[in-house]
């Protein structure tokens, strides 16, 4: 394949199948056994047990007072748990291993601990940032827009594919506007490094977002690789996910050294307690019905609904919009700037609704959705050397990375999931398994009030 076809890779695209086999409970660290009971921390020193939400503050972290005044402006006012977990060793350069539950602010650990630490050089990267799909880039590097705002001389730029890449060269190329900060996605962030466009020999910190996927779809872990050979060997590396399999946790370690290594002990865990989560079961001709009525009965802010194609997912947002819904939709078969912008726009509450694929299954952060729905259930075929349980194990872990689109950061949400199949039965069921979480049938009088909190 040549340079300029694998940079069309969009990995994010639902056409692409994922390799990836995430099964298995509990957790280990490199340093031992996990402890029963607590969430599992191991590695360099920190402590195994979730915090109280309030225990600490942003100031005991000891930040630079711009980047305390940058959370002050967020409206942060105490440290979720993974933050009081992971930042204090991070911003003392500790490699990191973590995973935690969805929407309770992963983000802001990479953010704020490579932005503690770095000394900015004009025209050289210091930060490297990765995740799977454009709009996540896209929403991290605005993140870090958010965190630098008292930090006018850090420069932060994103690349992805879809996008001219001239652009990218041209921004590389002049010193004055060479970012210190680079978020990317792996393809054409490699295309970049083959071309020698990008330099990333001055890179400190490497960060993976959504690591699992990354690492365990091989077309993407390449390129990760790739990647990781054209930084420098001492440099700080932290990788994060709400689902990290036993299998991955040693192909992470393979990128560190002594890593701090933060788990759920196991997966009843990655629940998220202010998600009420229904079932409805249907054929699948009485999927729209369904869903007008649905989108009649509760009360939302903002819906995500998830399907399985590009084409389903035009279609479906072409229906509600003729039934009167304000809905848009993502997904790889838009352009990519028109992507961004449906994207920004259902962000900035200008659409209600958003039908998608998985593109928008992992990371993205609307604060607004509190209903997610499973229009089609998550599958993943079983892919040569896996097996049934592998592919179950992976289509619930989808299952988990999407409903956690509603309920971010603690507060209410619904998901209600489609099953119209046997094989979307036995996804379910895998799924009420691993999270030993009673998934109950909908009814509209079971649903109680999701518009607060
Ligand atoms: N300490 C905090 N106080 C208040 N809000 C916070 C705090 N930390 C993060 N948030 C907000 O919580 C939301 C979720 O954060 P984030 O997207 O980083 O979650 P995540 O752990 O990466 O989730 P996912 O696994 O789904 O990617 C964001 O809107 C973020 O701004």
């Amino acid at each position: 394949m040549s340079a300029a076809e694998e940079d069309l890779i969009d990995y994010s695209d639902e056409e692409i199948q994922p390799t990836e086999s995430a099964t298995g409970t509990g957790a280990t660290g490199t340093n031992g056994d996990a402890k029963k009971g607590d969430s599992t921390v191991t590695g360099t020193g920190a402590k195994g047990s979730y915090v109280g939400i309030h225990s600490t503050s942003f100031r005991d972290l000891l930040l630079k007072p711009e980047i305390m005044k940058a959370i002050t402006d967020c409206g942060f006012e105490h440290p979720s748990e993974v933050q009081q977990n992971v930042i204090p060793q991070a911003i003392v350069g500790s490699d990191v291993i973590c995973q935690a539950k969805s929407g309770l602010g992963k983000t802001a650990v990479f953010v704020i601990s490579t932005l503690q630490q770095i000394d900015v050089v004009p025209g050289e990267a210091a930060v490297l940032v990765m995740c799977h799909t454009r709009e996540l880039a896209f929403q991290i590097k605005n993140e870090f827009a958010r965190f630098t705002k008292y930090m006018p001389e850090v420069k932060t730029a994103v690349f992805y594919g879809g996008t001219d890449i001239k652009e990218n060269e041209k921004l590389l190329a002049n010193k004055e506007t060479h970012p210190n900060i680079i978020v990317a996605t792996p393809g054409r962030l490699n295309a970049l490094v083959r071309e020698k466009k990008v330099r990333l020999g001055t890179i400190k910190f490497f960060v993976l977002d959504e690591c699992d996927k990354m690492l365990d779809q091989m077309d993407m872990r390449r390129d990760v690789q790739d990647i990781f050979r054209a930084t420098p060997t001492s440099k700080q590396v932290m990788m994060f996910s709400a689902t990290l399999s036993q299998t991955t946790r040693p192909i992470c370690r393979k990128f560190m050294r002594n890593p701090l290594e933060l788990y759920a002990d196991d997966d009843t865990k990655l629940t998220l307690h202010g998600l009420q989560q229904f079932y409805c079961k249907l054929a699948e001709g009485e999927k729209n019905r369904r869903l007008n009525d649905l989108l009649d009965e509760l009360t939302y802010n903002q819906v995500i609904i998830f399907v399985k194609s590009t084409v389903r997912a035009n279609e479906l947002a072409k229906l509600l919009l003729e039934c009167n819904f304000p809905a848009t939709a993502v997904h790889s078969g838009v352009s990519q700037e028109e992507r961004i912008k449906r994207f920004q726009d259902f962000k900035n509450f200008k659409h209600r609704i958003c039908v998608s694929t998985d593109v928008f299954g992992r990371g993205i952060d609307v604060e607004r959705i509190n209903v997610a729905v499973n229009y089609d259930m998550p599958d993943s075929p079983v892919s040569p050397g896996s097996t049934d349980k592998d592919s179950l194990a992976q289509a619930s872990d989808t299952y988990l990375h999407r409903v956690g689109r509603a309920g971010r950061f603690g507060t209410k949400g619904i998901s209600v999931s489609f099953v119209s199949t046997e094989r979307d039965e036995a996804v379910l069921k895998a799924i009420e398994t691993r999270f030993e979480k009673k998934i109950d049938e909908y009814k509209p009088e079971l649903v109680t009030n999701v518009m607060e909190g």
